[in-house]
């Protein structure tokens, strides 16, 4: 039997729809996210894909998306576990800052190395900085040295890992389907250990807000086929337009 696992990007967040860079900022979902949300959660009843447990990060945006689309199917009581694990990137000094102005300030090659590298991250943010998370209850239990305060692509597969390994295959062992809901650049580094995508390729794959996006599994917890989105079409437009952040304005 393979095993089911639905991936999901949080709907459009407030700092999305203003063209900010996020990562570890809390900021909620905008009237389309929410939407979106509420639309994931239809596509998953309407196409009979059903998760028996939710993972989330402990960002409020993914929370939000979860809880909107698990409402939607019917399924807002399905056991949860949260990790910090999940979280989005945490995108350094340049969380809180406009992309289009971040672009044009330092050009487009340091721009898109910041953004879709493998392993260059953004310079880091100060402690004491307005959006450090430092400090945050929900990361009490991290270490010093696990808390970090900026992230490449690489580090993330680095903290992201062991909780697929410790905490979502063993649900998936079980004959569990296993929703995660989560964040741009870390859904990013799932897919790119589940598709085995090179390092250099990965530059090219962006995910959309608010689209379940399904694999089936085989015994080795890896995938038997390509993942599909239950809207390819809207995913198509929604990745693109990720892609083209910074060139708009
Ligand atoms: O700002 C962020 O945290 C992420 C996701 O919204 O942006 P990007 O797609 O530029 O990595």
């Amino acid at each position: 039997m393979p095993h089911t696992l639905i991936l999901l990007r949080h709907g459009e967040s407030d700092w999305n729809q203003k063209n900010l860079f996020t990562g570890w900022v809390d900021v909620r979902l905008s009237e389309k996210g929410r939407a979106e949300a509420s639309r994931a959660g239809v596509l998953l009843a309407e196409q009979g894909v059903l998760p028996d447990v939710l993972h989330t990060s402990v960002l409020t945006r993914a929370i939000q998306t979860a809880n909107l689309a698990l409402d939607a199917a019917d399924l807002a009581w399905i056991p949860v576990r949260r990790s910090w694990r999940l979280n989005e990137r945490h995108y350094g000094a340049l969380q809180g800052l406009d992309k289009a102005e971040t672009q044009q300030k330092y050009g487009n090659e340091q721009f898109m190395l910041w953004r879709r590298s493998f392993d260059v991250p953004p310079p880091p943010l100060d402690d004491d900085a307005e959006w450090s998370q430092v400090g945050d209850p929900r990361y009490a239990d991290l270490t010093d040295d696990q808390m970090p305060r900026t992230e490449c692509l690489k580090d993330v597969i680095a903290r992201m890992l062991p909780y697929w390994q410790s905490d979502i295959v063993p649900d998936l062992a079980a004959g569990k389907t296993v929703l995660v809901t989560a964040h741009g650049n870390s859904l990013r580094a799932l897919v790119k250990h589940l598709d085995g995508i090179g390092d250099d390729d990965i530059a090219e794959l962006n995910i959309p807000t608010g689209i379940p996006l399904v694999y089936e599994l085989g015994d080795d917890f890896m995938p038997l086929g390509p993942g599909r989105y239950l809207d390819p079409e809207a995913a198509a437009a929604g990745a693109a337009a990720v892609a083209a952040q910074g060139d708009k304005k």
